[in-house]
């Protein structure tokens, strides 16, 4: 049978996807299923591992039948996720011991903490290209050893296996064959020497994880295994690609040249810049990061991570009930000329890059008799073009490059007012893809690559199309006013939840 697509699998925060593209890197169709948020604490975020594998391996079968394409005209499947998201199970049973710990999860903040009071930042940082945060898998593997009766016990006489989300789908999809990451995933769990590229044994020891529990790291782009025969009606279709959703939403941009940048607008928003084989590291509370492992090297990339982006249209939707859906905020942010005044700083759990404070909160400044709906819905647009803004400055005074231009995608990048106020903010250019699921073109493409359907990256590069162009029009002198505004907001809303603490 003719090879005639890819499968991209594209396992987010939130839903599961599963998408098809044909050989110009167009989608022919997309499946995707939302799962369950499970919140057993303030703080606390956690995942079903078997509602993940469900609502994966769901519209993976899903995608197939609604498009009448038979599994076995697939050339590959390419795999992108949710990063840091971490999952330990029996290796005999294949039954997590316990649910998936999520990326926002802040259950293990003090395990953080006192690795910072041991002295061990600069270590790890230099090691790892992270800052020490309960946002990276270390430490959460570490809590579930430390909580999970029987766990120690079993980790240590080899039973039991971690994986974030991509091992774990690639585990399931072979039925328990093979237990691999690739090196963009493995960069994110603050136990891997991005530099010499293996685990680190000083850190794991202090975080008292056996290295027996770790998956071998792969490339990202090669066939890792293939998918069970009785999967999908006997096809075994290899699973040839893999990247932390992030760094696939960079390969998706073509961003393949030192100093070209993109910055992804979904949940959160997370600005990724390449910086070729040289790891950049940033002294401005950036991280540094692993690109991706394709033609027999290993790329870096800066990465600015921001907690809360689309998210907070969310919250103008299902807590302040003042629109009705995300892309009603576009109209009344254009209704009005200026958010008279109001800034939302939307800190709801901590700030990010360039911050890094787990104790802010969010604030609503600036409010007078005249602030109505229309401006608060202003405000939170225009917050996330600030943030960018914040981690943009700092990629530029870390990388000493100024960026030309940006590349954008995720859901909020269709929102026109946000991507106009964005050019203005920035004082850049903005370039909106025509294909904005680049997440899942990524992982396509990285797929595509290891299984000969494109051969270059060049073939890549020629496929990115503009849908529109963004050019800045603002004066200096306000954007520089509207961005001291800002600034204060900021200022404001640091440290909020720890004074409080101290107060009672
Ligand atoms: N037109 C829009 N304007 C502003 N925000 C939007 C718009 N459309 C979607 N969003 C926001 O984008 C996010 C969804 O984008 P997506 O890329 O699917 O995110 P994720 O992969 O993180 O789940 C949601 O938080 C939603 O509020
Ligand atoms: O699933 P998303 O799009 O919210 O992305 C989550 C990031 O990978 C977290 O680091």
């Amino acid at each position: 049978m003719e090879k005639k697509y890819i499968m991209a699998l594209d396992q987010g925060t939130t839903s599961s996807r599963a998408i098809i593209f044909d050989i110009q890197g167009n989608i022919v169709n997309t499946a995707q299923k939302e799962f369950t948020q499970i919140y057993p604490q303030v703080g606390w975020v956690e995942h079903n591992p078997m509602e993940i594998w469900a609502t994966q391996s769901g519209v993976m079968r899903e995608v197939l039948e609604m498009s009448g394409i038979r599994p076995d005209e697939v050339a590959g499947i390419g795999i992108t996720n949710q990063r840091e998201t971490t999952i330990v199970w029996d290796k005999n049973t294949g039954k997590p011991v316990y649910n998936a710990i999520v990326w926002q999860c802040r259950r293990t903040a003090d395990i953080s903490e006192a690795l910072k009071d041991k002295g061990l930042e600069d270590s790890i940082r230099e090691k790892t290209g992270l800052l020490i945060d309960a946002y990276f898998s270390g430490t959460k593997i570490k809590w579930i050893l430390d909580n999970v009766e029987g766990a120690r016990e079993k980790a240590e006489s080899g039973d039991l296996l971690f994986g974030t989300v991509d091992t774990w789908l690639i585990w399931n999809l072979t039925r328990g064959k093979v237990h691999v990451t690739d090196y963009s995933n493995a960069s994110r769990t603050m136990l891997y020497n991005i530099k010499e590229l293996k685990w680190d044994d000083e850190i794991l020891e202090e975080l008292n994880i056996p290295k027996s529990m770790l998956p071998d790291v792969r490339p990202s782009s090669e066939i890792y295994g293939y998918t069970d025969k009785e999967m999908l009606a006997g096809a075994e279709i290899p699973i040839a690609g893999s990247a932390g959703d992030q760094q696939a939403a960079l390969f998706g941009q073509a961003c393949f040249d030192e100093g070209v940048a993109k910055n992804t607008y979904g949940t959160g928003c997370f600005m990724l810049m390449n910086t070729g084989q040289t790891p950049v590291k940033s002294n401005n509370g950036l991280l540094t990061t692993i690109a991706w492992g394709v033609d027999g090297k290993v790329e870096y990339a800066l990465e600015g991570s921001i907690f809360i982006a689309g998210a907070s249209i969310q919250w103008l939707r299902d807590e302040l009930k003042i629109i009705y859906n995300a892309k009603q905020s576009e109209f009344y942010a254009s209704s009005v000329e200026d958010t008279n005044g109001v800034y939302v700083v939307p800190a709801f759990t901590g700030l990010g890059a360039p911050h890094w404070d787990m104790y802010a909160r969010g604030a609503i400044m600036g409010l007078t008799r005249g602030a109505n709906r229309e401006h608060l819905v202003r405000a939170t647009l225009e917050s996330i073009a600030y943030q960018t803004k914040d981690v943009l400055e700092a990629m530029q005074d870390d990388s000493k490059i100024e960026l030309k231009g940006l590349k954008v995608d995720g859901g909020a990048c269709a929102n026109n007012f946000l991507m106009q106020f964005q050019a203005d903010i920035l004082d850049t250019e903005i370039y909106r893809p025509q294909v904005i699921e680049t997440t899942a073109l990524g992982a396509c493409y990285l797929a595509g690559l290891a299984v000969g359907f494109w051969k270059s990256k060049e073939d890549i590069k020629n496929k990115w199309n503009i849908d529109k162009k963004f050019v800045p029009s603002m004066e200096e002198e306000k954007r520089n006013q509207l961005y001291r505004g800002w600034k204060k907001a900021v200022k404001r809303s640091l440290q909020w939840a720890k004074e409080d603490e101290e107060e009672l």
